[in-house]
């Protein structure tokens, strides 16, 4: 556990980048600092392995009052990932991965294969290990940041903005990553972003910091988006707060109801059937393909070119956002619903899920 009593950081020209700063960061949990440019977050962060050193107040390791430590022995503890990886150009992959290890005296061939499986678990090709950080894209090389600050298996993660530098598709695949394996390895992580949507994704709990350092609001994702403590944090958190807050409200009870189905390769029975408008094509093993129109394609074999592809799919239990978006986005308006394994299981409308989330605000 992290806890910040009191901690402030009054810079030597007068500048009060954290002011009486106090927050826990459970263990095992990830706690995201978040606010705007200039608002004291990396000062935060880096009060924590003492790379600054607080002007007064405390930083808990748990027990143990951080400036009691020598910095060499509590950073030992600390992974740290920054922007743009901080990588060694003239190392390897795997001998960046390695570092920490090395220092700390580990045997070089021992240090070498945990590195190897590292590379792996961030989600790397174990191909790339040989290569140098130049020869890798923006999103490897954050990948190798992740795995080097894991490599000594700190039970804390210190993250400034490491996901910051690479386009908004890798951004998602990074993040999706990161909480897979979190998922797997528990640390205590204090992560720093300016993006709230990041923030709000990756946070088990949200710390929204203002312009001098001090606290406005430490909540749950969900609470902050339901109700953000004052005119600030509503307009940090921003808009359509109503509805990205149904992706944490759970759809347990979707009354999902059969959906008539032709497989994709067949000839459907089209209107034949009784059925008006839209049919949802699915493969061998039951998974949803798209729709095709009902009306006009009698008796023609359903090809994959032929498929509406819009619509999105909503899994039984998940978000009701996602069940939502599946109606909003299908073109029969039926939402399609499967299992874990992408199953179907049937289909739900948007009027189904709006009466499911009025009954949970009651
Ligand atoms: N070495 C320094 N000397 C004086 N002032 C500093 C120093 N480093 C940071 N500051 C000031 O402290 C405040 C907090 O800076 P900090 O870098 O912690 O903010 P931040 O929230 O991480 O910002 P950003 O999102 O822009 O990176 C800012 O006003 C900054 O100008």
């Amino acid at each position: 556990m992290i806890r910040f009593d009191a901690a402030t950081k009054r810079y030597p020209d007068g500048t009060v980048a954290v002011d009486q700063l106090t927050l826990e960061a459970p263990s095992g949990a990830i706690t995201v600092l978040v606010g705007p440019s200039g608002c004291g977050k990396t000062t935060s962060l880096r009060m924590v392995n003492r790379m600054i050193e607080p002007t007064s107040g405390t930083v808990w390791l748990d027990d143990t009052d951080t400036a009691s430590l020598p910095a060499h022995e509590l950073r030992r503890r600390i992974g740290y990932v920054i922007q743009n990886a901080g990588l060694f150009p003239h190392r390897t992959v795997l001998d960046n991965v390695a570092t920490v290890p090395l220092l700390l005296g580990e045997d070089r061939r021992r240090a070498r294969a945990s590195a190897l499986e590292l590379v792996e678990r961030v989600g790397l090709d174990p191909a790339l290990a040989k290569r140098y950080p130049a020869q890798l894209s923006g999103g490897q090389q954050q990948r190798v940041g992740v795995a080097r600050a894991l490599a000594a298996d700190p039970p804390v993660m210190l993250m400034d903005e490491p996901f910051s530098a690479v386009d908004p598709v890798v951004r998602e695949q990074l993040q999706d990553e990161f909480l897979r394996l979190q998922g797997e390895l528990g640390k205590t992580i204090v992560f720093v972003t300016h993006d709230i949507d990041e923030a709000i994704k990756l946070g088990d709990q949200v710390a929204v910091l203002r312009v001098g350092g001090t606290l406005a609001q430490l909540a749950t994702p969900a609470e902050l988006l339901a109700r953000p403590i004052d005119a600030f944090v509503a307009g940090f958190v921003g808009r359509d707060r109503g509805y990205r807050a149904l992706a944490f409200a759970h759809g347990r009870n979707l009354p999902v109801r059969e959906e008539p189905t032709v497989a994709v390769g067949s000839s459907h029975p089209g209107s034949a059937a009784g059925l008006a408008g839209w049919i949802l094509a699915v493969d061998a093993e039951r998974r949803p393909q798209g729709w095709l129109p009902t009306a006009d394609e009698l008796d023609e074999t359903v090809t994959d070119s032929r498929l509406h592809r819009g619509g999105t799919l909503a899994t039984q239990g998940g978000a009701l956002r996602s069940a939502l978006d599946a109606c909003l986005s299908s073109p029969s308006g039926r939402g399609v619903v499967v299992d874990d394994d992408g199953r179907l299981l049937g289909s739900v409308t948007a009027r189904e899920v709006l009466e499911l989330i009025e009954e949970r605000e009651r």
